[in-house]
């Protein structure tokens, strides 16, 4: 196993001090502290000096890609942005780059010996996740870094296991699996506007309403039933154990956040031992949530053999199918929980807001809604709503603006080239679909505003190209797009359409407090307020 240059160094310090040091015993002199302050100042400053003006201008392999020439001062300047101030997400710093620095596809990102590139266009992020997918994995950074959450499910198995995997999870996500549930989620969405109700205040017909914690609440309760047949009852704050469970794993605080950088970067053990209070809790959550799943994936399978397993969710579909071992349902179950929760909600969200400032096209959308909703039978729901165009393109259009996972990343696996450029087995390729979802060489000098007509065509139907020739990033690209695409659109459908129908909504915070922050999917760093008016 090779070594990084920076442990070559350490080792090399150790070495000096040891020698150093046996030297002195021999001339019985005792050892200054200056001496050990000057071995360790040589050698880092040489470090530093080489990573800073050697390996970037002469050693590089990727140094003739254009970039910004301050690698360093830019992954500080995101830092702090994206950790501390909560003002940018990284994508909006490397989408502005890709804006201002002339590129052909890819734009390098150099910080301290190590050169990072970014997809900046349709073309090289077709070769990355479809034609060449091979040549990449998903980082093994990323996988120590998610996995306590999401397990050994889809998004981080590999070659044949991902696609034995993906060829048996398909089926659970065809247009026929989502229609059958459409009325769970119409029933959902009708009980989450049923509890705002009751939060505006008594006796008056409007009121201040945090949107963020009822959309993370209803997508719970809709992926819990869609997923394993169970209500989380999060919405009527019924206390589930498997949803406190969750909540407390995917709350963000500063040691959390923490605690999954040195997850990330260290062994486990060490991890335990730097921050054993925050490692306890998480671990023992998470044994919470494997357990709690498994027993339930261990009652679905007894139903089942009885022959009486009436339920219809995709766990039961995965047990009938008898392609998965218990391990293995229980990964994906974890999988499918976190993964299509956060990022529903947090799109339900940004639909919300842009809504909320954009009363034009409120009004636009609740006259579409209405008129198409009265008296829907629920077996309609899915052709009704999907023939909508207004409120198809409002939710195109918002996916687009706001994509839930605003980048993906992966690392070439082999020694390749991209653009005819060299790129060594291990570097790190970054995939933001904010950069394409809002280059205006793709969808025009108004990419970055809402114009949700982009998604109409002349005959009046919605398109799904929205006026670009490659569509939108959202959900990836390829083999390993998102396989929840349609069921996420079905629920936002729902979600959308019960807000409309009982709700007028207008923000009620600055506009400019509402910025997008977030380490892996984004949110309002704020919260989402809004004021709120009951229909009559
Ligand atoms: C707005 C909502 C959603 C967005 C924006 C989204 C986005 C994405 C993206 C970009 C990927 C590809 C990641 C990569 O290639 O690195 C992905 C993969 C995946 N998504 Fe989604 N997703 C959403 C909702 C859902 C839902 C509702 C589910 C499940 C119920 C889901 C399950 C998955 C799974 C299992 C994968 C891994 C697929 C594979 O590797 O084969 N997603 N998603």
């Amino acid at each position: 196993m090779g070594i990084s240059l920076f442990q070559a160094v350490t080792l090399a310090v150790a070495v000096e001090l040891f020698l150093l040091g046996k030297a002195l015993q021999k001339s019985d002199r005792s050892y200054p502290a200056s001496w050990i302050a000057s071995v360790f100042g040589i050698n880092y400053g040489l470090l530093l000096f080489y990573n800073l003006a050697i390996y970037p201008v002469f050693v590089d392999p990727l140094r003739n890609v254009p970039g910004p020439r301050y690698g360093n001062v830019l992954a500080l300047k995101v830092w702090y942005n994206h950790v501390v101030t909560k003002r940018k997400i990284g994508a909006q710093f490397y989408t502005e780059i890709a804006r201002t620095t002339p590129n052909e596809g890819i734009i390098a990102i150099r910080s301290f010996g190590s050169t990072m590139i970014v997809l900046t266009q349709p073309e090289t992020i077709t070769t990355v996740l479809v034609n060449e997918r091979l040549s990449y994995t998903k980082p093994p950074q990323l996988r120590k870094f998610l996995r306590p959450i999401l397990g050994d499910g889809l998004v981080f198995l590999e070659g044949e296991e991902h696609r034995f995997g993906r060829k048996h999870t398909q089926p659970a996500f065809n247009k026929a699996q989502i229609n059958d549930l459409y009325p769970m989620m119409w029933g959902k969405a009708q009980e989450m506007v049923a509890v705002i109700g009751k939060t505006l205040e008594p006796g008056y017909e409007s009121g201040k309403v945090e949107i963020v914690r009822w959309a993370t609440r209803v997508s719970l309760d809709i992926i819990g039933l869609a997923g394993l047949g169970h209500d989380f009852h999060s919405l009527t704050d019924v206390k589930d154990k498997l949803a406190g469970d969750y909540e407390e794993l995917t709350e963000t605080t500063w040691g959390k956040l923490l605690w999954f950088l040195l997850m990330s970067r260290l062994s486990p053990t060490m991890t335990r031992f730097l921050l054993p209070g925050i490692t306890k809790t998480m671990e023992d959550r998470v044994a919470s949530v494997r357990n709690l799943s498994t027993k339930m994936i261990y009652e679905k399978m007894g139903a089942a053999k009885d022959g009486d397993d009436g339920q219809f969710d995709i766990l039961s579909l995965l047990i009938s199918s008898n392609d998965f071992s218990e391990a293995q349902l229980t990964d994906h179950l974890l999988t499918l929980l976190v993964s299509g929760h956060e990022t529903t909600s947090v799109a339900f969200v940004w639909m919300c807001y842009r809504l909320a400032i954009h009363q034009d096209a409120q009004k636009r959308l609740r006259t579409e809604v209405l008129n198409a909703i009265a008296g829907v039978e629920p077996s309609q729901l899915p052709s009704i709503l999907e023939g909508l165009p207004f409120l198809n393109a409002v939710m195109l259009e918002v996916l687009r603006l706001y994509p839930p996972l605003p980048m993906q990343s992966r690392v070439a696996d082999v020694d390749t080239f991209i653009l005819g450029h060299p790129l060594a087995k291990g570097t790190r390729v970054l995939i933001p679909a904010w950069i394409v979802n809002r280059a205006p060489e793709l969808w025009g000098p108004d990419a970055d505003e809402f114009r949700p007509e982009r998604w109409i065509d002349e005959d009046g139907r919605h398109n799904n190209m929205g006026g670009g020739s490659i569509g939108s990033m959202t959900f990836g690209r390829g083999p390993r797009g998102c396989i929840g695409e349609g069921f996420t659109k079905a629920e936002l459908r729902c979600m959308m359409c019960a807000m409309l129908s009982h709700f007028e909504w207008t923000l009620n915070m600055p506009i400019s407090e509402v910025v997008p922050s977030g380490s892996v999917t984004i949110r309002p760093a704020n919260g989402l307020h809004l004021k709120m008016k009951r229909l009559v």
